[in-house]
């Protein structure tokens, strides 16, 4: 049925121009320079008006291995994301020359820096720069990857000082950390010993370089210098060093020492050098690491953030957690009344034509939905084929603990809180993982022997294949091959668990299996994806245009053998993962929700049916609104958000969305809808949602009452002071010691609320510690976000709230309502609020809830209940602080809140009119000065400038530039605006 009704949509490769490939995606800006094989182009991206690099390779006069080198470069640099690692986002390979897009660095390379260096630079700048490329050592190090081309031209800088290691072009991924590589390879300056001696060498040949870039930062020569190669070689296997100058510490000279030791062995790795007294004296490690975050954060909103504008935080004041379904001819979510107290459901599955609750009392339930000829055949594990129409206690699993279960197309499988996992249900693909040993139809649960030594974190069932995670983070799949959906290189069917080789030392930290697909996605937001790209449902296909020397095209992937990374994902750090039967979702960090694959019925959620070949911002009604929940069903896609509300859309037929359609008109899409609409008529959150088929299943907590407090993160009108609104959480250490990106999803960016014209956004612009500014030279600490502390006196500047059983409308940017702190009318009882920052900075939805995974070595059991201790802990304290509040809180009157909104509108009009008058007399001063004469340009452009600066402190977008040589006029675009 579904190949049928989507012949439309089936791509065929190569496909021809469409409407996407015919638009520009990239705008040429400048050639950047010329290394040995190609040409580095820096474009503008049409997109999203962010900087890239195309690197341009050109293979036709490489040598074999030069091309492999080439590809590694690729491939190395897909699987990094850090802060201080180039980021890599596409390639392909046309004829002879492979295309590199990748992250674009501003500031010119760290070689260039110490080459204009006159005085010796201050050894606060030297350890700021040594902890960059250190960090970013030992991420890729962590990735089992060896650069093996450190020097200080492969380190590029950003105009805000930070680093960015580049250049992986001779990198080889090591199989296992412990190997030795044995290729000669690497720059004559930087080599190490062991490298000229020709012996094996591992990751300290990195360390050995890096001690070659901090001797030159420290010294402003080459550590080794010689008039000949061979002279050179000597000299490095002598290994004698220059003197470093004893103005610098000797914990610093220490260092150096250490990290140009001959021996190997006898070198730092690069997570003893950031453990050094260098580092941790004057908790100057810590600081370092949120300066980066904070660095790379306020650039990184700016990219992403553009359109998010509201940041709602809702506040449960008291929540009953139930179980809905629908689908399958239920129009409307059914309650499932069972899973009330005592049994509260903490994790749902959906199959085909049945259900798996999961409850916190560690107990599995299991019952059927039947339609259209389905079958019973053991997925509910009640140990007969009958299919209960409510949930049932799957008696046999009495006494084990199930914390996950997953639902393929007829069986079941769960996890158990030992990392043990039980199947039942149709074994006619091997599904079960038992080597076909039980027959086909399996009624009670057997024990999937494999893991009972590998303990697995979480599951999950495709249509008829499984994809398992260990605590190990080694991944297995079984069942159905077709496609390539086990991620094993072929389309073999496997009966039991077979080990997936995933490029590279990825970290996976959940996995998703779709029909006839597989998601992995890492702890650093990376997805890989294999199987059926049938619809692009899988985001393999790339397509470019407007580069230099390449026609626009697109690459059509048909299906994957193995896993390879999600290119058009990668400017996003991805959390979750929904593959559907013809389209797939995916949240990132942010909150925000991104589709791909088919459109025929809208399940793309942008507002049209049209074919789509790229990945698609779901926009709309969640414009500023934080998604937490996303599943895909066949043809259609819920979503639910922070703000208590879930949304659904696509092919509505046979009830899958969970609402009645009054508005149905023939034709195709005669029961679909493209855009997301709200499914429940209250507030529910969800913490979780399955969908398979047609049939939804949620967990929803219905808020019986809550109170929503706005912020304004982010807008267009005052993105250039994003980095200053963001306070990040210092970057997460896992237990395994590894360091993840402070993008990655562990760890939480803080929202704090502040406006334009707040006294908070100022640069401070003054070093960080004494010591620097007592240095020889002029540096300073890059500019510092200042942590923002709500003042007592107005300090909530830019909340506005509501106390409704509705959620607001979300996405409203109100005039004025972003006023000068100190004029806030804000009442008390919230400002006391806005001081705890625990309260109001960290939402519990900050994490988009996902199947519970156990991380090795975590005490205390799997996440989702330390989740839900957490969320415990959170309702007792939210009570306590009930408490306090409640006289404060009588305020909360409608009239009160009426006073102040008209309040607040009153000054915004005031200001309005004070504005005006001002630009009106500044457009007469302008007029006069016109008159005067070219040699007035000097104080026209002045008055331009302030016009602009006033534009910008009003937050009227679009500001006048005329007097630096841009083309708009300012004072029209402001009267548009006005008039508006
Ligand atoms: N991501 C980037 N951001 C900013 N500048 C870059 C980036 N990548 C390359 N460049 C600049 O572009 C120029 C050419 O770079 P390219 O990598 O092609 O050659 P190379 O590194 O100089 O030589 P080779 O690759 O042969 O070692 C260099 O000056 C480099 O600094």
């Amino acid at each position: 049925m579904a190949t049928d009704l989507e012949a439309s949509d089936v791509q065929t490769a190569p496909t021809g121009a469409n409407e996407a490939c015919q638009e520009t995606s990239y705008l040429f800006v400048k050639v950047l320079g010329r290394g040995a094989f190609g040409e580095a182009v820096l474009y503008r991206k049409t997109e999203d008006n962010s900087l890239v690099v195309w690197k341009e390779v050109n293979l036709a006069r490489l040598g074999e291995k030069e091309r492999r080198d080439a590809m590694n470069e690729v491939e190395i640099l897909s699987l990094l994301n850090n802060t201080n690692v180039i980021t890599y986002y596409n390639h392909f390979l046309d004829q002879d020359t492979l295309f590199i897009e990748m992250e674009y660095a501003n500031g010119g390379s760290l070689h260039d820096k110490i080459a204009t260096q006159t005085d010796l630079f201050p050894e606060q700048q030297v350890r700021w720069y040594l902890f960059q490329i250190a960090s970013a050592l030992t991420h890729i190090h962590n990735y089992g990857i060896i650069h093996r081309d450190v020097k200080a031209m492969n380190i590029f800088m950003t105009k805000t000082d930070l680093l960015k290691l580049g250049d992986f072009g001779i990198s080889k991924l090591l199989e296992s950390k412990g190997e030795m590589a044995d290729s000669l390879v690497g720059t004559p300056y930087y080599l190490s010993p062991e490298i000229v001696q020709g012996a094996s060498y591992d990751q300290k040949t990195d360390v050995w370089a890096l001690g070659c870039v901090l001797f030159e930062l420290l010294t402003l020569t080459k550590t080794f210098q010689a008039t000949n190669q061979l002279r050179l070689a000597y000299e490095i296997v002598r290994s004698e060093q220059g003197e470093v100058d004893p103005c610098f510490s000797n914990h610093m000279r220490e260092l150096v020492n250490l990290m140009l030791q001959k021996e190997p062995k006898n070198r730092p790795s690069t997570m003893d050098i950031l453990d050094h007294s260098v580092f941790t004296a004057d908790d100057c490690k810590a600081n370092m690491e949120k300066q980066v975050w904070e660095l790379n954060s306020g650039a990184r909103k700016l990219r992403l953030q553009s359109s998010s504008s509201v940041e709602t935080v809702p506040v449960i004041k008291s929540k009953v957690t139930e179980v809905y379904q629908w689908g399958g001819g239920k129009r409307t979510p059914q309650k499932q009344d069972m899973f009330v107290k005592g049994k509260s459901a903490i994790q749902v599955a959906a199959g085909s034509a049945h259900f798996a609750v999961v409850t916190m009392e560690k107990e599995l339930y299991t019952w059927a939905n039947v339609q259209g000829g389905a079958q019973i055949v053991g997925q509910l594990g009640q140990g007969n084929k009958s299919a209960y129409k409510a949930p049932k206690k799957v008696e046999a699993l009495e006494g084990v603990g199930i914390i996950q279960a997953s639902c393929g197309e007829d069986f079941t499988l769960a996890v158990t809180d030992e990392g043990q996992v039980h199947a039942f249900g149709s074994d006619y693909y091997g599904c079960l993982g038992c080597d076909n040993e039980e027959g086909d139809e399996v009624l009670v649960p057997i024990l999937v022997d494999y893991f009972n030594t590998r303990p697995v974190a979480e599951v999950s069932c495709g249509q008829c294949h499984v994809i398992a995670l260990t605590r190990d983070r080694d991944v297995y799949s079984w069942g159905c091959g077709e496609f390539g959906r086990l991620g094993l290189g072929s389309e073999d069917d496997f009966a039991s668990p077979q080990k997936v080789e995933t490029p590279g030392k990825h970290f996976i930290k959940h996995v998703y299996a779709g029909s006839d697909s597989t998601f992995l996605v890492t702890t650093s937001g990376r997805v890989l994806a294999c199987g059926s790209n049938e619809y692009n449902k899988l985001g393999l296909n790339s397509e470019t245009s407007g580069l230099r020397k390449q026609k626009p095209k697109i690459y059509d992937i048909p299906c994957k053998y193995t896993f390879s990374t999600v290119k058009p994902l990668l400017r996003f750090n991805i959390v979750t993962v929904s593959a559907g039967h013809t389209h797939s979702a995916a949240i990132d960090l942010y909150g925000k929700l991104y589709t791909f694959g088919s459109n025929k019925y809208g399940q793309l959620g942008v507002g049209d049916f049209k074919k789509k070949s790229w990945i698609c911002r779901v926009s709309g009604v969640l414009t500023g609104k934080r998604v937490i929940n996303v599943t895909c069903g066949t043809y259609f896609t819920v979503a639910a958000t922070s703000d208590s509300q879930v949304y659904s859309w696509g092919n509505g037929a046979n009830g899958t969305l969970g609402a009645e359609f009054l508005d149905q008109g023939k034709g195709p899409n005669s029961q679909s809808i493209s855009l997301p609409r709200t499914l429940f008529g209250s507030l529910h959150l969800v913490s979780h949602l399955s969908a398979r088929h047609w049939h939804t299943i949620a967990i929803a907590e219905k808020v019986l009452n809550q109170k929503t407090l706005k912020s304004r993160i982010s807008s267009p009108k005052c993105e250039k002071n994003l980095h200053k609104v963001f306070v990040p959480s210092p970057p997460v250490v896992e237990e395994d010691g590894l360091f993840l990106d402070s993008d990655d999803g562990l760890s939480k960016p803080r929202v704090c609320i502040n406006y334009l014209g707040n006294e908070e956004m100022k640069d401070s612009g003054k070093p960080d510690s004494p010591e620097i500014s007592e240095s020889k030279s002029d540096w300073k600490m890059p500019p510092r976000a200042k942590p923002f502390t709500p003042s007592p006196v107005g300090g909530a500047a830019g909340y506005s709230y509501q106390d409704s059983g509705r959620p607001s409308s979300g996405g409203s940017d109100r005039p004025g309502s972003g006023g000068n702190r100190e004029e806030s009318n804000i009442p008390d009882w919230l400002q006391a609020e806005l001081q705890d920052a625990d309260f109001i900075p960290f939402p519990p939805d900050v994490l988009p809830v996902s199947p519970p995974i156990q991380h090795p070595g975590q005490p205390g059991g799997p996440s989702i209940y330390a989740d839900m201790e957490e969320m415990k802990e959170a309702e007792n304290s939210m009570k306590e602080q009930k408490l306090i509040k409640s006289k404060n809180t009588e305020i909360l009157e409608k009239d009160e809140l009426i006073a102040l909104l008209k309040q607040k509108l009153t000054d915004v009009e005031l200001e309005n009119t004070e504005l005006k008058e001002q630009l009106k007399s500044q457009e007469k001063r302008m007029k006069s000065l016109e008159t005067q004469g070219d040699n007035e340009t000097f104080l026209q452009q002045r008055i331009w400038h302030h016009i602009w600066t006033w534009q910008q402190e009003c937050g009227i977008s679009g500001g006048a530039t005329g007097g630096d040589g841009s083309e708009t006029n300012g004072i029209e675009h402001l009267n548009l605006q006005e008039s508006e």
